[in-house]
């Protein structure tokens, strides 16, 4: 791969930091279009944590593919926003609400699961951010999912996920793969990266219980 190539492909924890900023309108909408940007730079970061973690990263790319495919297709207008789509979705009975059928991958239950998983950011980013030298990943990252995600997963993908929290590299290397700078750095950027990604959680969590969409199958 070219130098320029691979640069481009680095992690930065700036880069998630921007697309949380930018996802919310002045109206409090979130913008597709950024919340994409933001997995896509996390799926960045998971690709950089080596092969054990390519499932995770093939699984995010996949529901990211999907949104895009809506974004960029003949209805892409109506997929500016988390709102919009869900709107357009419902109107036009384009969701299926209780078994799958005819709309197994709709733009709602699609980013559902990845709403599910930005809670396990939140979580784990915030014990990132009040952890100490001698913390562990590998625990915060299992608390964080035990409180989240797993309740969303089969017995099977819970097994194999915490097995790779095992390998997940320390602290330092944490820090140092942010790209950010000093520890103080990270954990001051940390505490910018959380509220964001907190209130768009929380958006999207109210708008979705609104339509009661939780349950998508
Ligand atoms: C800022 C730097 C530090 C942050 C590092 C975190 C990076 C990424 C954060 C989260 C990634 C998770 C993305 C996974 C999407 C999961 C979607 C999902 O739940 N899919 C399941 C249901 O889908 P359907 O079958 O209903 O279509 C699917 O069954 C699951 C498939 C396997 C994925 C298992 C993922 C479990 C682990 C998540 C945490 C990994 C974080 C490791 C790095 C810290």
């Amino acid at each position: 791969m070219a130098g320029s190539e691979a640069a481009e492909e680095k992690f930065c924890l700036q880069e998630v930091v921007d697309a949380y900023r930018l996802c919310l309108s002045p109206e409090k909408e979130v913008y597709l279009e950024h919340y994409i940007a933001g997995w896509r730079a996390l799926v960045k970061f998971l690709n950089s944590l080596g092969s054990v973690f390519g499932f995770i990263a093939v699984e995010a790319l996949t529901k990211i593919q999907t949104l895009v495919t809506f974004l960029n297709g003949e209805n892409g207008s109506q997929y500016s926003t988390l709102q919009s789509m869900v709107k357009y979705e419902l109107d036009n009975e384009l969701v299926d609400l209780t078994t799958r059928g005819p709309h197994p991958e709709s733009g709602c239950r699609t980013l559902l699961r990845l709403h599910r998983a930005l809670r396990f950011l939140e979580l784990f980013l915030e014990r990132l951010r009040v952890s100490t030298e001698d913390s562990k990943t590998s625990v915060m990252c299992t608390e964080a999912y035990n409180e989240s995600l797993a309740q969303h997963h089969l017995y099977a993908v819970q097994k194999v996920a915490c097995l790779a929290f095992l390998v997940l590299p320390g602290r330092p290397t944490f820090f140092e793969v942010m790209n950010v700078g000093p520890p103080e750095q990270v954990v001051s950027m940390l505490g910018e990266a959380v509220p964001l990604i907190s209130e768009v959680y929380k958006i999207t969590e109210e708008l979705y219980a609104e339509h009661n969409l939780h349950d998508l199958p």
